[in-house]
């Protein structure tokens, strides 16, 4: 039998919502629910806690994959630190949300971020090694995060970024974005290029730190905290 046509003015669903489990975590004990995008085929997460569909602005964090910070506890950038302070920050207010998006390395994958690491030794930033790949500085895109953010009933957030394009990206999606809330953490030797270099070409909000200077003593990783 053939499948009914999709009538032309009804858009292709984005992501088909597939199911949740209980997340215990050092923290809390969130709720993990998992989509698949349509288009790819990325399973696509959300760490939820509390009741979200009341209506009161939701604590919440937009987090972009980074296998090598998420997992690996790299120091180069301070991806691992922001989820873990995220997490620690939305258990504390007993409600909240992380949207995990799959868009590792800045949208390029994990294998392009490898290469642009190995040009990040050669003396290139992180934007000069992405475009020198062919890729644009930031190739992300946050459209996912109406439909994660619709299952709940979330119309209103407070955002925990220092990235003003999630700001834009999720008030142009239709999400009022009420405040945001920092997320400074884990600044180390390592990183602190990559994050003047965020500041000064992406935007990001955040001091420059000039006084860690290559070849200083790498700071201990420090427990994330959200300032
Ligand atoms: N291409 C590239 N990607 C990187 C590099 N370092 C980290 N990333 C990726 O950058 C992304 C960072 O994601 P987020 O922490 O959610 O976003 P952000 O733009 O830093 O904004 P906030 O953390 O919300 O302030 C992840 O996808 C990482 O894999 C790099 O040097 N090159
Ligand atoms: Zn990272």
């Amino acid at each position: 039998m053939q499948a009914a046509a999709i009538p032309a003015n009804v858009p292709p669903a984005l992501l088909d919502y597939a199911t949740s489990c209980a997340l215990p975590t050092p923290w809390a004990e969130f709720t993990l629910h998992a989509w698949v995008e349509a288009s790819t085929g990325k399973e696509h997460l959300a760490m939820a806690l509390g009741d979200l569909g009341n209506g009161e602005p939701v604590l919440a964090r937009v987090h972009s994959e980074c296998l090598t910070g998420d997992v690996m506890f790299s120091q180069r950038c301070d991806c691992g630190a922001q989820l873990e302070g995220a997490l620690r920050r939305i258990a504390e207010e007993g409600r909240g949300i992380v949207l995990y998006l799959r868009q590792e390395g800045r949208g390029i994958g994990l294998l392009n971020k490898i290469r642009a690491y190995r040009l990040q030794e050669a003396g290139a930033d992180t934007v000069e090694a992405n475009l020198q790949l062919g890729f644009h500085a930031d190739a992300r895109n946050y459209e996912l995060c109406r439909p994660m953010l619709d299952q709940f009933g979330i119309t209103a957030v407070r955002l925990m970024t220092n990235n003003p394009r999630k700001i834009d990206a999720l008030t142009r999606l239709g999400i009022t974005v009420t405040e945001r809330v920092p997320l400074l953490v884990n600044r180390n030797a390592h990183n602190n290029s990559y994050l003047n270099t965020k500041q000064a070409k992406l935007g990001h909000m955040m001091a420059p730190l000039t006084s860690l200077e290559q070849g200083e003593p790498v700071a201990p990783a420090t427990p994330a905290s959200v300032a």
